[in-house]
């Protein structure tokens, strides 16, 4: 089988080649080889495994971000640890935590795990490809402070009130801001209240900052407060609090151990 796959390969190549000896398609066709030979890379920069052993992190900027966006994210950057001309490392106070379209691939080879595993499921922050279309976010954590801010651009497909972010879309990314930071700071969790005050409405195509900070831990319940503004913090959008209660792995399989 491979045999015959191999041999029609080689058929289909020579045909465009003989094609391309009858005029003009030839010189095209040279040149084409002449400059895919330019652009392949040495036998060393080619990976071994054919599949990326890293997953995407959807966090990174992209040109869809606005330059609002930019400059909160770079704002940030700038906090976090960085390597100086020495290559040595300067403690920044802030982490920029990556963010995949899939929780399963923060585990060790869950990136091999997820082709397996109800392969078509997406986080549904993540599910929407085109870039810019829903939720364009990277969330920053500060350890010793126990918060986290997220620099947040909504897309135009997360409409509610005319030219409005949708209620939903802004509960969306409070749950997931304050279920991020309860998740760094005591593992496994569950949403298991969320109250939300909305304050004033949120432009469609806006950049705000989710603030998210640690209120208090008692036994397995992790108590988050969040406040969601604009970029230079003047106008408040919307206010929450949310309970996340820890939970075992076996939980998410109905073991309530
Ligand atoms: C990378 C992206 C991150 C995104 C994060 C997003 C996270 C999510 O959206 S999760 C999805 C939404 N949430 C759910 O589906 C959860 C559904 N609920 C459940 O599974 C369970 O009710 C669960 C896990 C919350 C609690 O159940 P269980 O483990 O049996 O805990 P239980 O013993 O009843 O309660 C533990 C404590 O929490 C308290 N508690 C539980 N639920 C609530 C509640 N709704 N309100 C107030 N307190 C509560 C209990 O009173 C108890 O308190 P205490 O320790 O003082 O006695």
């Amino acid at each position: 089988m491979l045999g015959q796959i191999a041999r029609r390969l080689g058929q289909l190549h020579g045909q465009q080649i003989c094609n391309g000896l009858n005029g003009v398609r030839f010189k095209e066709t040279h040149r084409h080889l002449q400059s895919s030979f330019k652009t392949v890379r040495p036998i060393s920069t080619i990976p071994l495994w054919p599949f990326s052993s890293r997953p995407r992190d959807f966090s990174q900027p992209n040109s869809s971000w606005s330059p609002e966006m930019r400059k909160a994210y770079d704002h940030y950057i700038a906090l976090c640890d960085t390597d100086n001309e020495n290559g040595e490392k300067t403690k920044g106070p802030w982490r920029k935590l990556p963010s995949y379209n899939r929780s399963i691939k923060y585990a060790t080879g869950g990136i091999h795990l997820s082709k397996f595993i109800q392969a078509e499921n997406r986080l549904f922050t993540r599910s929407v490809k085109e870039q810019g279309a829903t939720f364009e976010y990277v969330v920053f954590v500060n350890k010793e402070e126990k918060s986290c801010v997220c620099v947040f651009q909504s897309g135009r497909l997360l409409e509610g009130a005319p030219g409005h972010v949708h209620g939903g879309a802004i509960a969306t990314m409070i749950d997931t801001v304050t279920g991020t930071l309860a998740g760094y700071l005591s593992g496994p969790i569950m949403t298991a209240n969320l109250n939300i005050d909305y304050r004033n409405p949120m432009p469609l195509g806006s950049v705000v900052l989710i603030h998210s900070a640690l209120d208090r831990i008692e036994r397995r319940k992790t108590f988050i407060t969040c406040k969601v503004t604009s970029t230079d913090e003047s106008k408040l959008y919307t206010e929450a609090t949310a309970l996340f209660v820890s939970i075992s792995v076996g939980h998410l399989f109905g073991s309530r151990n």
